[in-house]
């Protein structure tokens, strides 16, 4: 009877599970979507209770469609979206209010705050994030601030608080254990990434009782075991987790300092592994914890980018230019050239490296002779651009040359991106033949825990390249390229 491992990977609008096998291939997969709540212009929330059901839901089918008896699960790993931020009652495990998700800008008040007591530099310093509501600390302080009797209720150690990751854990083991590993408790504003603990002067400030935290944990051991009922009768090592950007570094086999990887998914995320040294960054990069594996806690430069995959989504259903978002390509690839024209996605501000909310999308350059293939070409190259910007960040804040980038994400299959991805950077561009690499990094680190595979250097073996793109560009064309680029940013700033 062959052995599997179960990922579970629970993202922002959908839950996953997907089945690995020993060479690390996809066996089966399962996937629910569910709710998004908007209760105010600029929150973004879920039912914790609904991710939880959706994630059991996924268990059950992808088990049932592959034909799996749960004896052969030889462990499960968790990857989730980050910095979603879940408060429950420690006797009862209900949820105090809905999750707040990562998007959301509900805590803006609270941040403003913070920024004008002067207290920016320290969260930095401390946490390598900087003060945004993005991140889960000033999320808890919102719940107990107003949530009735929240705050005295965590006051009197009866609250929990964790990110999906903790609470899928919890939910699993029927309560037993609440934890969290440093990748996603690096997430927080809470946590301390060099001294790896969290952080009494930042709880101080941040008014979270210390009591309410999970215990911080390495990405790879055995936090507990699955309650029985939910298994039809086995207990199942929960052996692996990591937030999903980092996991998706540890599924490209990111091991080595200077190793980078893009996420072209609905917004783009980039992270290089620096090794066992964090690099503080100096072009508003984040800081933060890759995973803890073998005894020791490595780090990574990572660079958000708010509107990737959803900008090609908007030519779909915004604009209606195309049907889909793979025909983008053969609109592309009708035109030599945009023809002078440039889009800037800021539909949502811009991420990193500017770290600007105020500004807003912008299309520069048409003449009476642009056509929608231009068009549709622009809006394609700005995801590579906006790669660009964070990629040159990178390098500044690392002084580490990228050699190449490990790409991933529903848009790596359009070949014209990637090709002009790799012109535009003059840099390699390898397209694996797993694309799911958040899951399968989430396999790999609960595979490690219970043996499943031996080490690293197994793992980066089973890592293939479906498709290497290589710079075919003229360093001047590039250049003028790039610039013209900066130009069209600099210019959507200003319209505020
Ligand atoms: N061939 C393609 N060319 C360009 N964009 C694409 C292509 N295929 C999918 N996309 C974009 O990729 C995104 C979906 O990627 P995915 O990784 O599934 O997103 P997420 O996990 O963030 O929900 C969508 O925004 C879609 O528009
Ligand atoms: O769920 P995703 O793939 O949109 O990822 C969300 C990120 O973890 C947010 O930091």
């Amino acid at each position: 009877m062959g052995k599997y491992i179960l990922s579970l990977d629970q993202g922002t609008t959908s839950s996953r599970a997907i089945l690995f096998n020993h060479e690390g291939a996809i066996v089966e997969t399962a996937q629910r979507e569910f709710e998004q709540h908007f209760p105010k212009p600029g929150w973004v929330e879920h039912d914790a209770n609904e991710i939880w059901t959706s994630v059991l839901a996924c268990i059950a089918e992808v088990l049932r469609k592959a034909d799996v008896d749960p004896e052969q699960i030889a462990g499960i790993g968790i990857s989730n979206q980050r910095e979603t931020t879940v408060v429950w009652d420690r006797a009862t495990g209900k949820p105090i209010y809905h999750a707040i998700v990562w998007q959301s800008r509900q805590t803006e008040e609270i941040v403003q705050e913070l920024r004008n007591e002067g207290y920016n530099d320290l969260f930095k310093e401390k946490t390598g994030l900087l003060l945004d509501p993005y991140f889960s600390g000033t999320k808890v302080k919102w719940i107990l601030d107003h949530v009735e009797g929240a705050r005295e209720k965590a006051n009197n150690g009866e609250l929990q608080f964790g990110t999906i990751d903790s609470w899928l854990v919890y939910k699993l083991s029927g309560g037993q254990a609440h934890v969290t590993d440093y990748s996603n408790a690096s997430r927080t504003l809470m946590f301390n990434i060099y001294d790896l603990k969290w952080d009494d002067e930042l709880l101080e400030i941040l008014s979270v009782p210390k009591s309410m935290l999970p215990e911080v944990r390495p990405s790879s051991e055995v936090y507990a075991h699955t309650v029985p009922y939910h298994f039809f009768g086995k207990e199942v090592p929960i052996a692996g987790i990591a937030g999903d950007q980092q996991a998706a570094l540890f599924g490209q086999a990111g091991f080595e300092q200077g190793m980078v990887k893009n996420t072209y998914g609905t917004g783009g995320f980039l992270v290089m592994n620096t090794g066992e040294e964090p690099v503080d960054s100096k072009n508003s990069l984040l800081t933060t914890i890759a995973w803890g594996v073998d005894g020791k806690v490595e780090y990574a430069l990572e660079g958000s980018i708010f509107v990737s995959g959803s900008a090609i989504q908007w030519l779909r259903d915004g604009l209606k230019l195309i049907e889909t978002s793979p025909e983008s390509e053969e609109y592309a690839t009708r035109v030599e050239s945009t023809d002078g024209v440039y889009v800037v996605p800021a539909f949502v501000g811009l991420g990193a490296p500017y770290w600007d909310s105020e500004a807003r999308g912008a299309v520069f350059g048409i003449t009476r002779g642009t056509k929608k293939e231009h068009f549709i070409r622009a809006t394609l190259e700005s995801l590579a651009y906006q790669t660009k910007d964070v990629v040159d960040a990178m390098v500044a804040d690392s002084g580490i040359d990228v050699k190449s980038l490990r790409v991933d994400g529903g848009a790596v299959t359009n070949d014209f991106l990637m090709q002009f991805q790799s012109d535009l950077l003059d840099v390699q561009v390898d397209r694996p033949v797993i694309n799911e690499t958040t899951a399968l990094g989430a396999a790999y680190l609960a595979g490690l825990a219970v043996g499943y595979w031996k080490d690293k250097e197994e793992i980066a073996k089973q890592w293939k390249v479906d498709t290497t793109f290589t710079p075919e560009m003229k360093q001047e064309k590039r250049d003028e390229l790039y610039k013209g680029w900066k130009k069209a940013v600099e210019a959507a700033r200003v319209f505020k």
